[in-house]
């Protein structure tokens, strides 16, 4: 019998819970040869700096550079290549770029304050990263759509130095990713990537600075390097591969459902593309689309094993037992393709982008809609959210007190006192002497 092109379950059958948890796992997370291969290799960045890099830079992407610094491209290379794109791929790229402009303006946070009839002056200073590394993929695709989502909301956030970096297989350039790079505004660009590059933006080489928070998507190799280097350098979240969830009463055409799943199944052999539906006969009719599209797909052998190993069409008894799977699978991008996608919303939980009703295809998201692209996976919508501007700002409490602020000072010295800290305890008494 053939193999099926993607996994059939049915939500009420006894052994969905255990199917569906091994299908969720993502266990590459906790690979342990990756994890000490990540370890040696952010180890030998932190010692030998530049020559670290350019050694596995020259192992893993093949580069033939003969120094770190003819790994960098210089801002007038990134112009050069937008200078020189194909007119309709420019205005595709500057529309797009517009877009995730206008969005994110919404989310800057701006510093407030507020004033006690005492005179205490509380509030919140809002301040950009000083310095920010961007990581976009580049081993198995070219993203140059990642490169206006991780760049643009951090010049929203007015941070005022962009360092990015994206490995070049081959040392081969990407003409597309430079120009999106010179639209963004990116202020230094290294060809290079991996977890090489991870360690080289967290500690700082002789040729690459430091940075203050690294953020943007990678392969297991990058997110272990993330993970090993946190609380040195600040980071977005730990991205796994892309995923998506559909939800579809099985009133969509099949095709476009299933050209919806391959469209994130295409991007890596982990990639997981889910439908949920409570009509039968409709998963049936998408698993055929998935069987007669297949072969026509450019990256057919990615999405082909994509589907087969971490695929679904899950059968659901109704709406609200769809729902309810989709909180408990907490996606990166839910496509709510059904006539009312707002009757449904006030109950989803989870997700990292949702995408709303017939007309609206995920990968619409991917490249222009605006919100940022970059979003939790793997479950983690359940406590985390999209890259944002809030991720390039900070913010420090403001505390300014008056003459007049003794209740202040004298709770201040009670709580104090009550724990034994006495020096706390009279430096507010010294400023408001008990009475
Ligand atoms: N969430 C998002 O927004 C988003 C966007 C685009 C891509 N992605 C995902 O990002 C990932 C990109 O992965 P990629 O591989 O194409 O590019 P990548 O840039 O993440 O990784 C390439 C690097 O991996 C390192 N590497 C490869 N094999 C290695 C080995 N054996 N040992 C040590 N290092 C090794 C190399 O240094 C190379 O430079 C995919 O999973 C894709 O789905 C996510
Ligand atoms: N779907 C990816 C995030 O999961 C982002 C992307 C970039 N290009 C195409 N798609
Ligand atoms: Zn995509």
């Amino acid at each position: 019998m053939a193999e099926s092109i993607i996994h059939r379950l049915n939500a009420d059958a006894e052994g969905f819970d255990a199917e569906l948890d091994a299908l969720l796992a993502w266990e590459a997370v906790s690979d342990a040869a990756v994890a000490n291969a990540v370890e040696s290799i952010v180890e030998a960045v932190k010692t030998r700096g530049d020559d670290a890099v350019l050694d596995y830079t020259r192992q893993f992407d093949g580069s033939t550079a003969s120094s770190l610094s003819e790994l960098e491209l210089p801002t007038a290379r990134l112009q050069q290549a937008l200078d020189a794109i194909d007119s309709e791929l420019k205005a595709a790229l500057e529309h797009a770029a517009e877009r995730i402009r206008q969005y994110h303006a919404h989310q800057k946070q701006e510093s407030w304050s507020y004033a006690e009839a005492d005179g205490t002056v509380l509030g919140q200073q809002i301040r950009p990263l000083d310095r920010a590394g961007l990581y976009v993929p580049g081993g198995k695709a070219a993203y140059p759509s990642s490169v206006l989502m991780n760049a643009i909301p951090a010049k929203v956030a007015g941070v005022p130095e962009l360092i990015m970096v994206s490995p070049t297989p081959g040392g081969k350039l990407n003409e597309v990713v430079l120009a999106a790079a010179a639209i963004a505004g990116v202020d230094r660009f290294f060809a290079i990537g991996g977890a090489q590059a991870v360690a080289a933006l967290a500690y700082g080489t002789e040729t690459i600075p430091r940075v203050d928070k690294i953020v943007g998507p990678g392969n297991i190799y990058v997110a272990t390097a993330k993970r090993q280097v946190f609380g040195q350098v600040g980071l977005d979240m730990i991205a796994g591969p892309s995923e998506i969830l559909v939800v579809c009463d099985g009133k969509t055409d099949p095709d476009w459902i299933a050209m919806d799943l391959f469209s994130q199944a295409e991007h890596d052999e982990d990639a997981q593309s889910i439908l949920i539906s409570p009509d039968p006969a409709f998963l049936d009719a998408v698993e055929q689309s998935l069987e007669r599209l297949l072969p026509t797909l450019e990256r057919a052998a990615i999405a082909g094993v994509s589907l087969r190993e971490r695929g679904a069409l899950v059968q659901v008894a109704d709406m609200d037992a769809a729902v309810e799977l989709v909180n408990r699978i907490a996606p990166e991008h839910l496509e709510l393709s059904v006539e009312s996608p707002q009757a449904l919303l006030p109950n989803i939980r989870h997700a990292g982008a949702i995408f709303m009703g017939r007309y609206t295809p995920e990968a619409l998201g991917d490249y222009c809609a605006g919100p940022n692209h970059v979003l939790p996976t793997s479950g983690t919508s359940r406590f985390s959210s999209p890259l944002g501007v809030y991720d390039f700002q900070k913010r420090s409490s403001l505390i300014q007190c008056s003459a007049e602020a003794s209740a202040l000072g004298h709770t201040a010295s009670v709580l104090a006192r009550s724990e034994s800290l006495t020096a706390h305890a009279r430096s507010a008494e010294l400023r408001w002497p008990r009475k």
